[in-house]
């Protein structure tokens, strides 16, 4: 039947993609990427501030998220220390993926490729950015797909399954449509992309071993991440 996006959808789209677009990591954190010397220790800093600032964009990105903020107080925080790792790695693979002029992708890569991380991780990481890379994603498709992992309803401890499962079913047809339209050529577009979520929850299991192998280490983190990844 004849694809339409209505005039409230589009609203939505519209405030969900200022959102993304507004928040980005401050220009001094993403000059130091570009400046700092190239060690296990110096890369794994810049990866912990980078994270950190990440973290804070994401919070706002958040709060930006029509009816977010009308969910449960404690819910929201579930969903944030829930999704936070699986919005970063789509967020890195968004940016590792783009050839962006500013340059700093490929000091990244090599920066996330000297931090100490053991290859098991490396390998399904970067096989994930090359996943999301042959995407071509449109930003209302990244900045869509970054909501729905947030609204996550199962994610631990949230308690209103079903307020969750509504606002995340209102940005999935919306999604739906927009591929239809945006990718009239791959009928099989939207299917692709849900399958990334599912690859973003293996990629959250790795990550919990990530941390645990840095702290062996003795890796410090900030104050935050310790917080929202539930860490020492
Ligand atoms: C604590 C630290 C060592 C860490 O632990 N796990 C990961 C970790 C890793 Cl190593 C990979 C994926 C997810 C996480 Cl949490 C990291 C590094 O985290 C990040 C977070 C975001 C990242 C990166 C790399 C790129 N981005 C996105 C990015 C970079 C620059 C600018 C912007 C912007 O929006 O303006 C966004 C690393």
């Amino acid at each position: 039947e004849k694809v339409e996006i209505t005039k409230e959808q589009r609203a939505l789209i519209k405030a969900i993609l200022d959102a993304y677009n507004r928040h980005q990591i401050p220009q001094d954190v993403t000059k130091k990427l570009l400046q700092e010397q190239y060690s296990a220790e110096e890369n794994f800093l810049l990866l912990t501030e980078v994270a950190t600032s990440q973290v804070q964009v994401l919070v706002e990105f958040t709060k930006n998220i029509p009816g977010f903020l009308s969910l449960d107080r404690e819910d929201q925080i579930a969903l944030l220390k829930g999704s936070a790792v699986e919005a970063m790695f789509l967020r890195s693979a968004q940016v590792l993926s783009e050839k962006k002029p500013s340059g700093y992708t490929e000091v990244l890569e090599e920066r996330i490729r000297k931090s100490g991380m053991s290859e098991e991780f490396m390998t399904p990481m970067f096989n994930f950015y090359k996943s999301i890379g042959e995407l071509h994603m449109t930003q209302e498709e990244q900045a869509l797909l970054t909501t729905i992992t947030i609204l996550t309803p199962d994610r631990p401890y949230v308690k209103s399954h079903e307020a969750v499962e509504r606002l995340q079913e209102t940005m999935l047809d919306v999604l739906r449509k927009l591929c239809v339209l945006q990718h009239p050529q791959e009928p099989q577009y939207f299917a692709r992309l849900l399958g990334r979520l599912t690859e973003l929850r293996t990629l959250h299991h790795y990550h919990v071993e990530m941390l645990t192998s840095w702290k062996t280490n003795d890796h410090k983190f900030t104050p935050l991440l310790c917080e929202i990844w539930d860490v020492q």
